[in-house]
């Protein structure tokens, strides 16, 4: 099965990040993500980013570091999941498709009910908190 190339965010803020939740129109209804999309052709992985970013949350993110890709098939389809630590720039978030957004902290991490291909970040940013999230963030 050819594998679809999926950029994500992990927006730090505050010390905490955001996690975004998907709307009854998107695939994996309910499921809770990291925001991003799909990769075009010819498209950096960066400037897929930063543009799904603006679209889907109405927000300019700065990316600051990469983190592991994961590469995860559900049933129909095979993913691979490209993560990337970002800033947030400049603008407000506006869900502009999807349900909710929340901002978590290390210890609300496992509370949601995430995308299965985002379990290996979310293991990542456990288990390395303090130097990914504490002190990545532009001040
Ligand atoms: N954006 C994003 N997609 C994820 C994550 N985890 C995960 O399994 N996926 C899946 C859900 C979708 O099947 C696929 C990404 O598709 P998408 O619908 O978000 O991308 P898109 O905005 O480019 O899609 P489209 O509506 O333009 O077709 O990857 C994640 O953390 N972020």
């Amino acid at each position: 099965m050819k594998s679809i190339s999926v950029t994500c965010a992990i927006i730090i803020h505050q010390g905490k990040i955001l996690a975004a939740r998907r709307s009854q129109t998107m695939d994996l209804s309910g499921k809770w993500e990291f925001p991003g999309g799909k990769m075009e052709e010819d498209e950096e992985a960066e400037d897929c980013l930063i543009r799904e970013i603006l679209e889907e949350l109405g927000i300019t993110i700065i990316s600051l570091k990469a983190l592991t890709p994961v590469n995860y098939s559900y049933p129909t389809k095979t993913i691979r999941l490209i993560p990337f630590l970002c800033s947030w720039e400049s603008g407000e978030i506006s869900l502009l498709e999807h349900e909710q957004v929340c901002w978590l902290e290390k210890k609300d991490l496992f509370s949601l009910d995430w995308a299965e291909a985002d379990l290996p970040i979310v293991h990542e940013l456990q288990e390395n908190w303090v130097k990914l999230v504490g002190q990545t963030e532009r001040n």
